[in-house]
């Protein structure tokens, strides 16, 4: 390094392919001082030039100079914008314990702070570095985001749809806020504020392969209802598997392929959406006629392989529930979710498919077939979401009334469920041996100790075991040799499956703590007609943190690939991902990590 005065010589050199040499320049850093500042392959790092000499101990109330930034990695930083002659404020050194403006040429580094205490939410951080010389900060600017070209995955082109009435009516407002994060990070984006339910559904279900596979992805700006909306969209017409089992009391037309309760696809008639029945927010006539306009227009429409790595959604919360956002990014927050898309961030997520099973008056079998995300619940679940319906005009906080309404009733309903018990399954051993003695297990029992829960990088997520190249499985989960059929009756309070942990503001460990994004098991869980002080009980453990709301003799859980659920009585409303579904007689299967999140999962 040498210099003379404020003058330097610069050595730092972009190479042509977009990297740069570990070469450096000295620079000013905004409200900061006089630093060289060095970029590598592993992103930019600078050092305060009079710190060399000096101590760093706080002056005055200014901060010491350790506590102060000294890098930020290629891999964190979303843009560098060139911003011309201005003001750079130097806050150190010799000129002034104040501080002093000077002004020059300037650049800003754009990217996300993370702290080692606190990991979520990410915060925004902005660097902007000075040099008196014009082609000085331009090289740098260029060679920056030559760089920042070459790295994998970052979305180039997205879809975004904005639901303007999510949650408390935020949605677009939400939008606003980070919609200078895609442009600074030059993302380009076709924003679609949508108009009235189904019409995510109806774009998404509709749009030709073709023009969805020219994005990236498809961001939606909403709760966990609006994203289940857009993947129902973007899946039913495109994922091609065969039903899950049906259930065992549901023989009408079933052949008998696999020696178990296999229905085969092909002989089912899909059954044409119904408004009114299921409350799923589909417009039949307008979904039919694009599809048929799709394959009429002469052109052959592309194909789009699912799991697709490449094409990824994004989740900016805004909603009454944002639990898929909790749990991928370990946050409900807007900024968060934003850099975690324009920093290309990647992860897999399991998709429950979930079919309701019913014969027409001419004996027809007829499916209807719908995906969740996040869970499926039965009975109290399915209660609440009916019961929050008739108070939307209180917001977010018409779950909590309605929740309450529905704990006083204390409704059982009467059901069988058949569940595919995994021979490994620790959780269903450990249930069989404390089913005698007290209302609730021993709280030191391995199934608490043992959990262990799904981070950043996750081991069991990641493992390869019955996956396909792409590193995810898409095979037919029920069809696992290991498996064998278990059959549950009896009256239960509530059904549920969680496809992930499902944490959110009133169960921060979620309802299955242990629950994992991409393992390919749902979590079933069964909770028995008990006192309702026990219930109270259970829901108060679901409500702490580190509680333990399935340690109870009336909860059973079950680690399952599928499962089927026939109602013996007339009840037959279903909650998935937080909108209604009406199903009698239903089965489910997860698909293991059918689809690709612009999330990293929640850090450590
Ligand atoms: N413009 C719109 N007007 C009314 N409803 C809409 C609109 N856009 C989407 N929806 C519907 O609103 C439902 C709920 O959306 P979202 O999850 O974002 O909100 P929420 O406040 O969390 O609501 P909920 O608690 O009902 O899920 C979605 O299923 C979607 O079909």
């Amino acid at each position: 390094m040498e210099r003379e005065g404020n003058d330097c010589v610069e050595r730092t050199k972009f190479l042509p392919d977009g990297g740069a040499s570990t070469l450096n320049s000295i620079m000013f850093l905004d409200h900061v001082g006089e630093v060289t500042l060095a970029f590598n392959s592993d992103g930019l790092s600078w050092k305060l030039i009079e710190s060399l000499d000096n101590d760093n101990s706080t002056c005055l109330g200014i901060k010491s100079v350790s506590e102060i930034a000294t890098g930020i990695k290629l891999s964190d930083i979303y843009a560098v914008e060139f911003i011309n002659h201005g003001l750079v404020h130097i806050s150190n050194g010799p000129h002034s314990i104040l501080g002093v403006d000077l002004e020059m040429y300037r650049f800003t580094v754009h990217g996300v702070l993370r702290s080692k205490t606190q990991p979520s939410p990410w915060i925004l951080a902005t660097y902007t570095f000075g040099h008196k010389d014009l082609r000085t900060c331009q090289m740098w600017v260029n060679g920056l985001n030559a760089s920042l070209n070459l790295e994998l995955g970052r979305p180039r082109n997205l879809m975004v749809f904005v639901h303007p009435r999510s949650g408390k009516g935020n949605g677009l407002r939400t939008w606003e806020a980070v919609a200078p994060i895609f442009s600074r990070a030059k993302v380009k984006t076709k924003v679609i504020v949508t108009e009235r339910a189904g019409h995510a559904y109806d774009v998404m279900s509709s749009i030709s392969n073709k023009e969805l596979n020219s994005y990236d992805g498809v961001v939606a700006v909403g709760g966990d209802g609006f994203f289940n909306e857009i993947l129902n969209g973007f899946l039913s017409p495109r994922h091609k598997a065969p039903n899950p089992p049906t259930p065992s009391d549901f023989i009408i037309s079933v052949k008998d392929n696999h020696g178990s309760m296999v229905h085969d696809v092909s002989e089912t008639v899909e059954e044409t959406h119904n408004q009114t029945d299921d409350h799923f927010p589909l417009l039949p006539s307008q979904q039919t006629t694009s599809r048929i306009s799709n394959s009429n227009s002469g052109e052959k429409d592309h194909d789009f392989s699912i799991p697709n790595e490449r094409f990824r959604f994004g989740i900016i919360p805004a909603g009454s529930t944002d639990a898929i956002v909790i749990c991928t990014t370990g946050s409900r927050d807007p900024i968060t979710s934003a850099l975690h898309i324009v920093l290309g961030k990647r992860v897999h997520l399991d998709v429950a498919q979930v079919v309701r099973w019913k014969t027409t008056p001419r004996s027809k079998v007829e499916t209807c077939v719908r995906y969740a995300a996040s869970f499926a619940g039965y009975g109290f679940y399915g209660d609440v979401i009916t019961e929050s319906e008739k108070y939307r005009w209180m917001g977010p906080r018409r779950y909590d009334y309605a929740g309450t309404m529905v704990f006083l009733r204390h409704r059982s309903y009467e059901a069988e469920v058949a569940y595919l018990e995994i021979e490994s399954d620790e959780n269903n051993s450990n249930l069989k041996r404390n089913h005698q003695g007290s209302l609730i297990r021993s709280l030191r029992s391995p199934y608490r100790s043992e959990r262990s829960v799904c981070r950043v990088d996750c081991k069991i997520c990641n493992a390869k075991s019955n996956q396909t190249s792409t590193g995810v499985s898409c095979s037919t989960p029920y069809l696992s040799p290991e498996g064998r059929w278990v059959k549950s009756k009896g009256r239960f309070l509530s059904v549920g499956a969680a496809v992930i942990s499902c944490r959110n503001d009133k169960a921060p460990d979620g309802l299955v703590a242990e629950a994992h994004l991409s393992d390919g098991f749902l979590h079933l869980i069964l909770i028995r007609d008990c006192p309702h002080a026990a219930y109270l009980w259970h829901l108060t453990q679901l409500a702490r943190r580190g509680g333990s709301p399935l340690n109870f003799k009336f909860v059973e859980h079950h680690k399952t690939p599928a499962f089927t659920f026939t109602s013996l009585g007339n009840e037959s409303v279903w909650n998935l991902d937080g909108e209604l579904f009406q199903a009698h007689k239903l089965s489910a299967q997860v698909f293991r990590g059918l689809v690709c999140l612009f999330a990293a999962g929640p850090e450590a």
